[in-house]
């Protein structure tokens, strides 16, 4: 029988060696590339076909920032979250939490296998995920993600201030994820409280300390921690690179572009979806689907710009199957139009007509949520907002309107 491997994501800490800046937030909430260094991670997990489902220890302050990070990630990725739970003073304690609430969650159904993993790695590679748990198959009890030091490494002797070398061929860098056969982790944890210690700094260091064994598995350099500014700068760096890598120009310069356009009514509710984020408002948008005006307009703004169609067309109203519909199917559905055609996403920008639910607050998370829903770095993605001052149907708060335009590069064709 296939073993059910959760991830452990422990998202807790205070972030204390990384202060100043983004409103001085904890650091696993700072905005890498538009969206929270959360969200990556977690992005990470909820993608790996081995994990069946995900667990985030918080702090009990951060709710709102949780729920953010978690709103600019596609909701076909959050069926696999299980709602969080608060964490402890230390790493210790809310992995230890992490994996009480995971041994009581699914009706009792605890997971045969755990990666332990810090929110603020974001960059995990999904083959060192895969490497973990494919020791963990092998029937070891406990992995650790580790790369090889390759500094020369040297100790400063208390007694005398003396510089001596340590012999560094043995050594190794601890990360995580660190996986475990889940029955041996969580006793030792709790074995560990039993016994007073809470000083331990990783899990394989409980589980050693528990007798376990703990074998090796390949790292990766990217998979650093963001533990102070200067890694902050690193992972803005490592983002910037990756994310403006502009698709190959050659046989994609059938330049096209699209527009498109929605409205929506209000109705009595407490808050609308935009963007695929929802914003508490004293009332909702009435629609067949989720009524998500700006997700609309993109879909329809990319179909033009392909000329196939328009989302009425694809996801009739009178279609059950769509009623509540979340909107980023259908903007997923334009988009593998585009790359069925063999296309790339050049730009999208949309802009939302109304006089409230006030968008500037909420503008980084609708932009970084709708990058991520078209898997686009967030500089390709534009959102704007402003009122009809007052005027016409929006003016008089009956309603909210959306524009939006696309920019899709195809390859040449005959036609
Ligand atoms: N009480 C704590 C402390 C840490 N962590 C989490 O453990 C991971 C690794 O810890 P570290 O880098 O030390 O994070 P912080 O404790 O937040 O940082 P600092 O020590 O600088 O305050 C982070 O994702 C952090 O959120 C946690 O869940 N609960
Ligand atoms: C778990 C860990 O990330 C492994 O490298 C690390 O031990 C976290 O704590 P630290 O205090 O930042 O070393």
């Amino acid at each position: 029988m296939t073993k059910q491997a959760a991830a452990l994501i422990v998202a807790a800490g205070r972030g204390s060696r990384l202060s100043g800046g983004d409103g001085d937030r904890p650091k696993q909430y700072r905005l890498l590339g538009g969206m929270p260094i959360l969200s990556h991670t977690l992005g990470a997990f909820l993608s790996h076909p081995g994990i069946s489902k995900t667990l985030v220890v918080i702090h009990e302050d951060d709710l709102d920032l949780y729920e953010t990070a978690i709103s600019a990630l596609p909701a076909s990725l959050r069926t696999g979250l299980l709602p969080p739970v608060t964490g402890g003073r230390t790493r210790q304690i809310s992995v230890r939490k992490g994996l009480m609430a995971l041994a009581e969650s699914n009706s009792g159904t605890a997971p045969d296998q755990v990666l332990i993993h810090d929110a603020a790695r974001p960059f995990i590679p999904a083959d060192v995920i895969t490497r973990v748990l494919g020791q963990l198959d092998e029937g070891k009890a406990a992995v650790l993600a580790a790369v090889p030091v390759f500094d020369t490494l040297k100790r400063l002797c208390p007694e005398d201030s003396r510089l001596e070398t340590v012999d560094r061929s043995h050594l190794w860098a601890a990360q995580t994820p660190q996986g475990f056969a889940f029955p041996a982790i969580h006793a030792a944890h709790l074995r560990a409280e039993a016994a007073g210690r809470d000083d331990f700094t990783d899990d394989t260091a409980v589980g050693e300390w528990d007798g376990l064994t703990t074998s090796l598995a390949e790292g990766h350099p990217d998979n650093f921690k963001i533990t102070t500014q200067a890694d902050l700068v690193r992972a803005e760096q490592r983002i910037t690179m990756t994310s403006s890598a502009l698709p190959p120009l050659s046989g994609l310069g059938d330049i096209r572009h699209g527009t498109g356009y929605d409205v929506h009514a209000f109705e009595p509710g407490d808050a609308v979806i935009l963007g695929g984020v929802a914003i508490p408002h004293d009332r909702k948008l009435k629609g067949h689907s989720d009524a998500d005006v700006a997700l609309h307009a993109l879909t329809d703004a990319i179909l033009g710009a392909i000329a196939d169609g328009d989302i009425g067309a694809h996801f009739p109203p009178s279609d059950p199957k769509w009623k509540g519909a979340a909107s980023d199917q259908f903007l997923q559905d334009a988009i593998r139009r585009v790359q069925e055609l063999g296309g790339r996403i050049a730009h999208l920008d949309v802009t939302i007509i109304c006089e409230a639910p006030k968008i500037g607050p909420h503008r980084d998370v609708i932009r970084a949520k709708i990058a991520g829903i078209c898997a686009l770095p967030v500089t390709r993605v534009s959102v704007k907002a402003t009122t009809s001052e007052r005027l016409g149907f929006t003016g008089r708060r009956e309603g909210i309107a959306a524009m939006a335009s696309a920019t899709v590069r195809l390859p040449f064709t005959d036609d």
